[in-house]
């Protein structure tokens, strides 16, 4: 492997990672990132390492003895500090971040988001470690925007709707509102963090991803995850197409989203991780505001997609309006709209997305396509148990 150089053009010196959290959707794509093209080192925790068994198996693979896995619960494990310390760089991914757990389980939530990551910030400042956090957009709950009258002008200045992170407040909904247990339990980390770098020194980065999205995104219900669970939004809408059914719309479908490719973001993160004097101290959105659409809008193009990638005809009426309490229950809220503003990550790391919304679903669902079809096809032709 060529020696790399970082952004200032000094080469870069191997590092060890602790990543906990990497056999989710964006730990499985960094851990993939860094064994192809990066001589770096990862200790892999997580509960689960089905994602990544692909670069643990078998020994003969070009990066074996690169990565190992740890099987641990952050929650009660003693051997986390230890971890920790043996490697240069922790990066925190583990959470619970789907929408559905929210309000449903706001306990779980917080514990998750929160508390369970105090002892991973705390070992890290008291061992001099650096620490990459991943937060969430999700921080700043709903655009100044959305408060104005639905007619006031205002509401298309960038002003009041782009999202900066040095500048744009968090606007959450009120307690019983529990969609923002979420919110803000990261919020309260991030606070955590950014003091421990103030009065302790604490080398960090926080990224707050804006929803990426790709292959190995969640689970399909019923298929590789629980048949009553329900996943972000593009494994909800992946499982209706597979399984030939109208898209469910919650509250019409009118929140707006960016929608970035995994495979754009983890360059950004790898940026992040190889030019720590760049990105120490700084919170960084990292989205595609390029690819906004409405939650409508990106159901009809999935549909269209998914037509072509899989060959089979679309539904007369492909979409269904559901109500968020019939979806999501009691205490769901929404965030209206999320533009990134690109000026920190710009300036710090010379980042930028590349990938379009119509190509970046053409591969996650040509993936999904090939990955779940007949596995689907096998579900419904068995009979159930009576
Ligand atoms: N995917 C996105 O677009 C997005 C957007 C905003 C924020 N984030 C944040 O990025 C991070 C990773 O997200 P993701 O999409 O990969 O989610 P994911 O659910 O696929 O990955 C999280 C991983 O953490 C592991 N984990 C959770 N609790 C753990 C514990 N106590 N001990 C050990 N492992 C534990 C899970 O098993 C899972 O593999 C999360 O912190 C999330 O809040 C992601
Ligand atoms: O079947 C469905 C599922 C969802 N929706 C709506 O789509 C919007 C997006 O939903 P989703 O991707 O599940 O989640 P959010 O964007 O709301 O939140 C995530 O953002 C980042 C992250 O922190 C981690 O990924 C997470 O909190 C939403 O409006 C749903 O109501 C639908 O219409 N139909």
């Amino acid at each position: 492997m060529a020696t790399r150089t970082d952004l200032d053009g000094r080469p870069i010196k191997p590092i060890t990672i602790c990543m906990i959290g990497a056999g989710g959707f964006i730990g499985s794509h960094l851990c993939e990132k860094l064994m192809s093209e990066t001589p770096h080192k990862v200790l892999a925790l997580d509960v689960y390492n089905d994602k990544i068994k692909h670069l643990l198996e078998p020994d003969s693979l070009p990066w074996a003895g690169r990565i190992q896995f740890h099987r641990l619960n952050i929650k009660h494990d003693s051997r986390l500090e230890g971890l920790i310390k043996m490697a240069d760089l922790t990066i925190n991914l583990a959470a619970i971040c789907t929408p559905a757990d929210y309000n449903t389980r706001p306990l779980d939530t917080i514990y998750s988001n929160f508390i369970d990551a105090l002892p991973v910030v705390k070992y890290c400042s008291e061992n001099n470690k650096r620490l990459i956090h991943f937060s969430t957009c999700e921080v700043y709950g709903k655009t100044i925007g959305s408060f104005l009258p639905k007619d006031s002008p205002l509401r298309q200045d960038p002003a009041y709707y782009v999202l900066k992170e040095d500048t744009s407040p968090c606007i959450f909904g009120s307690i019983e509102k529990q969609r923002w247990s979420y919110a803000c339990a990261k919020q309260l980390i991030e606070r955590l963090i950014y003091a421990e770098g103030a009065e302790n020194g604490l080398e960090f980065t926080i990224v707050r991803p804006f929803n990426w999205i790709g292959p190995r995104m969640d689970f399909i219900p019923g298929i590789d995850g629980p048949s009553e669970g329900v996943p972000r939004v593009l494994a909800c809408f992946s499982n209706n197409l597979l399984r030939h059914e109208p898209l469910k719309l919650v509250d019409g479908g009118q929140s707006q989203r960016t929608f970035v490719y995994i495979k754009d973001a983890i360059e950004a993160v790898l940026l992040m991780i190889e030019n720590p004097d760049r990105a120490n101290g700084h919170i960084f959105n990292v989205g595609n505001p390029n690819n906004e659409v409405t939650v409508r809008q990106l159901a009809e193009m999935m549909t269209k997609v998914y037509a072509k990638v899989s060959g089979e005809p679309s539904l007369d009426s492909p979409t269904v309006d559901i109500s968020s309490k019939e979806f999501y229950g009691e205490g769901y809220d929404d965030s209206d709209k999320r533009i990134p503003d690109m000026t920190i990550i710009n300036k710090q790391l010379g980042w930028n997305p590349k990938t379009s919304l119509w190509d970046l679903l053409e591969s996650t669902l040509t993936y999904q396509h090939r990955t779940y079809a007949e596995a689907i096809k096998k579900s419904i032709a068995k009979p159930t148990a009576s």
